[in-house]
Parts: structure tokens; sequence; C-alpha cells
């Protein structure tokens, strides 16, 4: 699919809503996210991030509108090998090593390379040097990195990281933002949840979700612009108080 500025869509949601045990909770949401970018979504605590994501993985239920991901419908067994998904939950086992975690989850995913695959996610995660300890015995920034390197296996075209970086210090964080953008960089297409503001600087796109609503879906220098604000923060409260911004 490709878009009226030329660039391919990885991910189309089209007049999406969903009731989530009786609550409506997104509401006629549309969004398009260019492939081969980072794109952010943001907003506070029940915004809507999560469910958004679940859609996006087929996994949510009471789903109407329309979900396209990488060309097919949402959840179609195609997209399984084709998307990286960390949920904000541990989604990893604690009574196993790092490293049995990987092979464990590149092995139903399937990969030929299983030690090859398993290295390289290590690598990417800088825990190389942990691959022998078990899960349980790792910290909360490790932890939080070996279900990224869960995620990363086989290398999907598709990343949906629900708030990766929560809990991480500064210096991880960063390290993390970096390895987002080489991943771009390579071709691959990451959506992003964070409600921490300033990690909005770090995303090509950003999309600013409110009450189950897109609030905006533009740059970061296109938001400032648009609301006349110094900062992603400033334009998200400008937006809040004057309705919806799209590029
Ligand atoms: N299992 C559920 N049943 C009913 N309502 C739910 C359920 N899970 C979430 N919700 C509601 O759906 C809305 C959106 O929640 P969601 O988890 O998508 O928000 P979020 O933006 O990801 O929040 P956070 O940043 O806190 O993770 C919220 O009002 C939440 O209370």
């Amino acid at each position: 699919m490709v878009n009226s500025s030329g660039a391919t869509t990885a991910v189309a949601l089209e007049g999406v809503d969903v009731t989530r045990s009786g609550t409506h909770v997104l509401h006629g949401v549309d969004l398009a996210i260019p492939a081969g970018s980072i794109t952010g979504l943001l907003g506070p605590s029940g915004a809507g991030k999560t469910t958004i994501m679940r859609t996006i993985m087929g996994v949510q239920a009471h789903v109407t509108g329309s979900v396209t991901v990488l060309g097919r419908a949402a959840g179609h067994p195609e997209l399984r090998r084709l998307i990286g998904y960390r949920t904000q939950d541990p989604s990893v086992y604690a009574d196993l090593t790092v490293g049995e975690n990987l092979r464990y989850f590149a092995s139903v995913l399937r990969l030929t390379d299983v030690a090859g695959e398993v290295d390289r996610a290590l690598a990417r995660v800088d825990l190389v040097s942990m691959r022998d300890r078990l899960t349980s015995r790792l910290s909360g920034g490790q932890h939080s990195r070996v279900t990224l390197a869960a995620a990363l296996l086989g290398s999907p075209p598709l990343l949906v990281l629900d708030e990766p970086t929560v809990g991480l210090d500064p210096v991880l964080r960063d390290s993390l933002w970096t390895l987002f953008a080489e991943l771009a960089a390579e071709g691959h297409t990451l959506l992003v949840s964070s409600h921490v503001m300033d990690e909005a600087q770090r995303c090509d796109r950003l999309v600013l979700v409110r009450d189950g609503r897109i609030l905006a879906d533009d740059s970061p220098e296109g938001l400032r612009a648009a609301t006349g604000t110094p900062s992603v923060e400033d334009a998200f409260l400008a937006l809040v108080q004057g309705g919806r911004h799209a590029a």
C-alpha cells in the first residue's frame, strides 16, 4: 500500500472501533503507519495505546472497521513471523535462563538458524554476558531487554513495542532508542508506545491518542509548528484544548 506522499504504509486502520468489557474504548480510529520508520504512539494512561496495538496484532476482541497489516488482515496466520510484539507484561519464563528463553521462542517461530538468531538478538540488546543467567535473577531493565530480544528474533519487518523503555534508566533508554533508529534504518517498521513525551523527539512520526481517539498524526516538527509550541508535550496540551490535527 502506498500513501499520498509516496511512502509505503505498513499498517492501516480505518474507522476502527473497539469495545472492551462493554466499554467503548476506541472511537473511529484512522491510522496509517509508514514503513521503515519509527512511529510513536503517545498518550496518557488509559488513552487506548495498548488497545490499538492489540488490534494491530489481531488479538483484540470486538473490533469493527478495517485493520490491514503488511498487506494482510490483522490476525492472519502469516503475520505471526512478520511481527515482533513486545507486551507491557513480561512474556519470558522466569525459570529458564536468558539463552533458554530465546532458544525456546526461536523454536516456536520455527526459525532455521536458532543459535545464530539467539546470538544476534542478545547482541542487539547488549545481554550476551547474561546468556546463562536465570531470568528470575535479572534486574528489571535486563528483564525488559530479554523480552525485547524475543521480539527481535527472526528480524521481523514490523516491531510493535508496548512501552519498551518503561522502568529503564536514562542511559539504557538512550541506547534502546539508538537501537530502534538502527532497526528503522535497516528498513524495519517500528510502532513504539510511550507516555514519556521526551521520547517523542526520537520518532519519525507521532500519533497522539486521548480517550480512544487520535488527536494528532504528524512529525514532531510538524506538530510543534502546527501548534506553535516549543515541545511535543506543549503541543499535546494545546491539542487537548483545541481538537484534532493531521499532517
Ligand atoms: N480488559 C479490559 N476490560 C475493560 N476495559 C479495559 C480493559 N483493558 C483496558 N481497558 C480500558 O480500555 C481503555 C484503554 O486502555 P489501554 O490499556 O489501551 O490504554 P493505554 O493507553 O495503553 O494505557 P497505559 O499507558 O496505562 O498502558 C482504558 O479506559 C482501560 O480502562
